[in-house]
């Protein structure tokens, strides 16, 4: 299959910050989960991807063509963006409408795909509303709606999930899964990993402007999981563990708490980690309270990925 999205050594500052370093990357069809901490370059590589910004270093690919400028793309894609750019005296549906005419659709052909983009997004009932009265969930679909109605083969949806109540994370969640089995492609971005792991196994992640990883959630996480990551414990007797765990197998460091009563672990390898934890807490009698992990969120695995 050739890919949908071609980047070469992808460049683009904001005077002196970087959005995107140096981004080499290639997106097959189907669903892709865009992922990165906070100011990682997603919002900059998909402003990219659509036309929006034009990339100051590097080739962009994107259904072949170049997208800076490029009037045939903008009709095969669409893009819902992050910010909020609906206008308030409108209803949802006009605003889906209007844009379609501009896009050169017959009003009662602008009409029909409208309703039917309002309705895919779970918004009929409200879709004569004006946005003024619509909820940031409900402002977020319209975006989205704006984006489907013209039945691109490519979306492409900057943090879609976000601010949605959990019935319409699903509704929309359920939307990507459909247009992906009509054939379409889907390239959704997210900084929560779980979010975009009930929807593809394909992910691509960048940090600092570059690609850190790509293939499935599966590869992605063996990779997080050889690399060094620290654990928190908290126990009756933290001296005791700590003297066990420094013979176990990937352990690289115990320290002990200031407090205490917790101890640091360093480990390159945390899920093997875990398998080994509870005998050897069991045969300390070390009293366990709690054992948290830094890695629970994808910014704290991209910290140490990147050292
Ligand atoms: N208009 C802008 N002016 C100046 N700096 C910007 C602008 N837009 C983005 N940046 C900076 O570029 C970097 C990449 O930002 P970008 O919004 O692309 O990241 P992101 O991964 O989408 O993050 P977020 O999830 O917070 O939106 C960040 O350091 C950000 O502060």
């Amino acid at each position: 299959m050739s890919a949908i999205v071609q980047a070469e050594g992808l460049g683009r500052w904001y005077g002196e910050v970087v959005g995107l370093g140096d981004l080499t990357v290639s997106i097959e069809p189907g669903i892709t989960g865009l992922v990165g901490p906070n100011g990682a370059g997603k919002s900059t590589f998909m402003k990219v991807m659509v036309g929006e910004l034009r990339p100051h270093r590097g080739q962009i690919r994107v259904l072949g063509y170049r997208p800076f400028g490029s009037r045939p793309l903008y009709r095969r894609l669409g893009f819902c963006p992050q910010q909020d750019a609906l206008y308030e005296h409108q209803t949802g549906m006009e605003f889906v409408r209007d844009l379609l005419r501009l896009g050169g659709e017959s009003k009662r052909k602008a009409t029909l795909m409208a309703g039917e983009a309002m309705e895919r997004v779970g918004l009929t009932d409200a879709m004569n509303r004006k946005v003024s009265d619509y909820s940031k969930g409900m402002r977020q679909r319209t975006r989205l709606a704006q984006s489907i109605a013209h039945s691109p083969e490519l979306v492409i949806a900057d943090e879609p999930l976000t601010g949605l109540d959990p019935i319409a994370r699903r509704q929309v969640l359920e939307l990507f899964q459909e247009l992906s089995r009509e054939g379409k492609s889907v390239i959704l971005s997210s900084h929560v990993l779980h979010e975009v792991e009930s929807l593809t196994e394909t992910i691509v992640l960048i940090h600092r402007g570059r690609l850190l990883a790509q293939g499935t959630v599966r590869d992605v996480r063996q990779l997080i999981s050889r690399h060094p990551s620290r654990v928190r414990v908290t126990a009756r007797e933290p001296r005791k563990l700590a003297a066990k765990l420094f013979d176990q197998p990937h352990v690289r460091a115990v320290s002990l708490g200031a407090d205490g009563e917790s101890i640091q672990i360093e480990t390159d390898n945390v899920a093997e980690f875990h398998v080994t934890f509870a005998a050897a807490a069991a045969s300390a009698r070390a009293g366990v309270r709690s054992l948290s992990s830094d890695d629970a969120s994808l910014e704290a695995v991209f910290d140490y990925l990147v050292g």
